[in-house]
């Protein structure tokens, strides 16, 4: 199979397209008003039109209620659902349920007692991504362009697939991939040239050294 790539945080027409073109396929919109990426669901449905089913169009939210699910399943229409605050099992088997819309959660991983958590997650997610824990003093529970030791996932036996995360980059991508077997990677801050700021020479160059892993 394939490595699945997944781009986040995409903001711009320009870039999306680079991303959609150079074949990524899941691209990530993000509604999380700290985040430099934060897009408002008008924006974000245009951008999701654009796609036109040539990717999998990703709403990643951080503990969202309902009202704001309700109104990006609604005009986003995306294909998966992006968990990346504390949204407990129950909360991701209730949104499944409601929406019908596969979940990949991501899991803060640190240290392994970070990983006990899995079974409760690998239950009733489609998809585990796991990115690197924030500080405490961090603005935004993702996206910070810092890696975990990636070593932490030797020994993870999912029945379902999982994405790495976290200051990856075209340069380190290959070796994310061999030590932690993952079939996926997802990348934002390192196909940017500041934060929020997509270059869509760093993105095909990602993908390209994505691909060839
Ligand atoms: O991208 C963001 O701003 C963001 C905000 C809130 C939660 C998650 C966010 N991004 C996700 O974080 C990881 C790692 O990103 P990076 O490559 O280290 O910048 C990635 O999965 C993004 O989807």
């Amino acid at each position: 199979m394939s490595t699945i790539v997944k781009i986040c945080g995409l903001t711009t027409a320009d870039t999306l397209e680079a991303a959609v073109e150079a074949g990524a396929d899941m691209v990530g919109f993000v509604f999380f008003p700290a985040s430099p990426r934060h897009l408002d669901i008008d924006f974000a449905d245009a951008l999701g039109r654009q796609v036109r089913s040539r990717a999998a169009k990703v709403a990643l939210t951080v503990d969202a209620d309902d009202d704001l699910l309700d109104a990006i399943v609604e005009q986003l229409r995306p294909n998966w659902l992006q968990f990346h605050g504390s949204e407990s099992p129950e909360r991701v088997r209730s949104i499944k349920r409601i929406y019908g819309l596969p979940v990949m959660k991501a899991i803060a991983v640190a240290g392994p007692d970070d990983l006990s958590v899995l079974p409760d997650y690998a239950a009733v997610a489609d998809r585990i991504l796991f990115d690197a824990r924030p500080p405490k003093d961090a603005t935004r529970p993702g996206g910070l362009g810092a890696a975990f030791d990636w070593k932490l996932l030797d020994g993870v036996n999912l029945k379902l697939p999982f994405l790495v995360s976290g200051g990856i980059n075209a340069g380190n991508v290959a070796e994310a991939l061999r030590v932690t077997r993952a079939q996926g990677v997802d990348v934002s801050s390192g196909v940017e040239t500041s934060p929020g700021e997509k270059d869509p020479d760093l993105i095909r160059d990602f993908i390209r050294a994505a691909r060839a892993a």
